[in-house]
């Protein structure tokens, strides 16, 4: 990891209305590192990611991904851009009328050149990757649970070698044994495809499990970045609590601190 950053946003704002949710934020997510995003119900955590991939309109800011300002682009280098980095939605935002592999193939079908049987291919390879089964290439969303389908949608986050995956709340919904197999799959294929991975999430086993840096949103910004260690120093109420409240001590027991 070094300290080039490949998402920097600075200055954003966003609202919805009158609804401020973003004012002034700042926040870099650097090559290689694996940044835990969280905050309270609401923060805006969502809304963060969706604005740095493009899909919210943002009222004020720059927003930066691997050196290109989102906004600014035409739209072939948009679509270029979008190609390097994958997106996994909180519900895996699978289509249901197709099976897993088509479902995989999807953001494939954007690569020049290939043929049916390579896209098949490398929608099969990286379906292996996220740990589902060779069966469940020919299943449908609605015959997998949550955590294979969870699984099918990064699949498909990682269908064009991203170098930036964006995650939100990969966990959510997955009982402790299923949800520590995922924490353990994100480290896994960042080590093996060197990615930087961006993961909103509640989960404090995740965020000791896997993140190197954590940034907590709240007061619409971004009000700390640091590890976990860090954060434990952190003098805000929210952050103290969520920190050293007694989930975050459940979280902590028996597991060494990451630096
Ligand atoms: N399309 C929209 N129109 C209006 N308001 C929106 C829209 N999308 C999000 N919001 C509002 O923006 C705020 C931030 O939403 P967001 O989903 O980012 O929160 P979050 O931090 O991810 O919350 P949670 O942890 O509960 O998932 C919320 O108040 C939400 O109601």
């Amino acid at each position: 990891m070094n300290g080039d950053p490949v998402v920097r946003v600075r200055g954003l704002r966003t609202q919805f209305g009158d609804h401020v949710v973003h004012d002034g934020l700042d926040l870099d997510l650097r090559r290689g590192e694996i940044l835990g995003v969280v905050g309270g119900s609401g923060t805006g955590k969502s809304v963060l990611l969706r604005a740095i991939v493009g899909l919210e309109a943002c009222q004020g800011g720059t927003i930066e991904v691997l050196g290109k300002q989102i906004g600014t682009l035409s739209g072939p280098d948009r679509r270029a851009l979008e190609q390097r980095w994958g997106v996994m939605f909180q519900d895996g935002a699978l289509f249901s009328s197709l099976t897993v592999r088509e479902n995989v193939e999807v953001p494939l079908k954007a690569v020049a050149g290939l043929s049916d049987a390579q896209r098949q291919g490398l929608a099969e390879l990286k379906i292996s990757m996220a740990g589902l089964p060779w069966k469940a290439n020919g299943n449908y969303p609605s015959d997998l649970s949550g955590g294979m389908r969870k699984r099918a949608g990064l699949a498909r986050a990682l269908a064009l070698d991203p170098e930036i995956v964006f995650l939100d709340e990969p966990t959510a919904g997955l009982d402790p044994i299923g949800a520590s197999a995922f924490d353990k799959l994100i480290v896994t294929l960042r080590d093996a495809l060197n990615l930087s991975v961006f993961l909103v999430t509640h989960d404090l086993d995740t965020l000791h499990a896997c993140c190197d840096r954590v940034a907590v949103l709240a007061e619409r910004k971004v009000l700390a970045t640091g590890t976990m260690a860090q954060m434990l120093q952190v003098d805000h109420p929210w952050v103290h609590e969520y920190f050293h409240g007694p989930r975050a001590r459940a979280a902590t027991d028996g597991i060494p601190d990451k630096d």
